[in-house]
């Protein structure tokens, strides 16, 4: 399948879609920390490596947090607020510099993630829709 990034402006908030349930159903909780580890260590050898945690033990700790997110989103349980309270995303990245490039390497890495998994393709597109869309608003730097 085609990975498409949608163009976005820096500061813009559109609609989004959760992706479908059966994205958990498939993969089960094992799949998405697995897929989250892989996208994780993808980040940490790019350009962003600096956004993220530098120690072994704090970068374990973020695809952990971030795992139980996407579990969570997924309808599975609410690991993330249980553990780090009400998500809050776009608020939990102000402290870091996203600009459309963070963003553009962010999800070119997922699409690398989700490309070999075996699973049906509208399941695939429905999280990648999700994040392509949610990632907008992570974006709070109009700076290169
Ligand atoms: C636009 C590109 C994005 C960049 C560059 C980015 C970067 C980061 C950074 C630097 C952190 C803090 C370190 C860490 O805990 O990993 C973080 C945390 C996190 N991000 Fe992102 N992120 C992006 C998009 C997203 C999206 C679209 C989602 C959800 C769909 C997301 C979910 C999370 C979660 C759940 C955390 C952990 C928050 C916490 O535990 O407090 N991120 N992200």
């Amino acid at each position: 399948m085609q990975f498409t990034i949608t163009p976005a402006q820096v500061g813009t908030r559109p609609p989004v879609s959760l992706p479908t349930p059966q994205f958990l159903e498939l993969l089960k909780e094992e799949g998405i920390r697995k897929l989250v580890s892989d996208h994780y260590d993808l980040l940490r050898q790019s350009n962003i490596k600096g956004l993220f945690p530098p120690t072994d033990e704090g970068f374990a700790l973020a695809k952990e947090h971030s795992a139980d997110f996407f579990i969570q989103i997924c309808g599975g349980p609410k690991y993330f607020n249980e553990k780090r309270g009400a998500p809050m995303m776009a608020a939990r990245h102000s402290p870091f510099k996203i600009n459309q490039e963070a963003r553009r390497i962010w999800l070119e890495s997922y699409a690398m993630v989700l490309a070999p998994l075996q699973i049906p393709e509208e399941v695939k597109k429905s999280f990648w829709n999700y994040i392509d869309i949610f990632s907008i608003w992570m974006m709070n730097s109009m700076e290169n």
